[in-house]
């Protein structure tokens, strides 16, 4: 598994006439770990889920790897390249068992250990809808950790301890920060950042600080 650099080139994301994210030029050398910082509302996960495919971009490119996506295959090989927690984990959209879940990612025996690291072996049977929310963000952690293990190489996690307790926050860094992928983590959690290489900040739409 090789690490992907990864470019956004004056990055442009809206919602109706709101910029959310406003020509964002961000480097990031293959296996750099970056901390995305910034208030509520700066544009942190939309900068992340437009590198995704999940927002339209109203300018500028994102590659990964070297490759802008601007065709479905390279779209399709862009989510296998990049593991994804999201923010928003809610239950009911994902109708699944734990262990399916897990299974879905890549790798399901690295998924598996990696579940059983942060604790949530012991509920592979268990409905998602039935978690508790540090439960479930710790199952779509071990998940992205399946599909690294599968040959992605980068990992974006988008708040990934935000429903954690304290020991899982510094368990969730350490764990990260060992991966030999590039990552780019939104967070607001200072463990998380100090974990990371570089902190980059985003303050109305603009990246302020690199
Ligand atoms: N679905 C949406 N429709 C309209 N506006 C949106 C939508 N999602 C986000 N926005 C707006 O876009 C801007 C950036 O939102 P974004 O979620 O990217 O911020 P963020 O930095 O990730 O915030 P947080 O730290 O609160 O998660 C905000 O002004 C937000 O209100």
């Amino acid at each position: 598994m090789t690490a992907a650099a990864i470019r956004f080139d004056s990055v442009t994301c809206r919602y109706g006439r709101r910029t959310a994210v406003d020509r964002v030029d961000l480097d990031i050398a293959a296996g750099e770990h970056v901390a995305l910082t910034g208030a509520n509302g700066s544009g942190k996960t939309t900068l992340l889920r437009a590198a995704l495919g999940l927002h339209p971009t109203a300018g500028g490119t994102i590659s990964v790897g070297g490759t802008p996506a601007d065709s479905r295959s390279e779209w399709t090989r862009r989510r296998r390249d990049v593991a994804w927690v999201p923010q928003r984990l809610t239950p009911g959209r994902f109708p699944l068992l734990v262990d399916e879940l897990l299974d879905s990612g890549g790798d399901p025996a690295a998924a598996r250990a990696a579940a059983n690291q942060l604790g949530v072996a012991g509920l592979g049977s268990r409905p998602l809808h039935t978690l508790s929310g540090g439960q479930l963000q710790r199952v779509f952690l071990a998940r992205a950790l399946g599909a690294v293990a599968a040959g992605a190489r980068a990992l974006f996690a988008d708040e990934p301890t935000a429903a954690l307790d304290f020991d899982g926050q510094e368990q969730v860094a350490t764990l990260l920060a060992r991966l030999p992928v590039t990552v780019v983590v939104v967070s607001h959690d200072r463990a998380m950042s100090r974990a990371c290489d570089r902190v980059a900040e985003m303050a109305a739409g603009k990246l302020r600080v690199v």
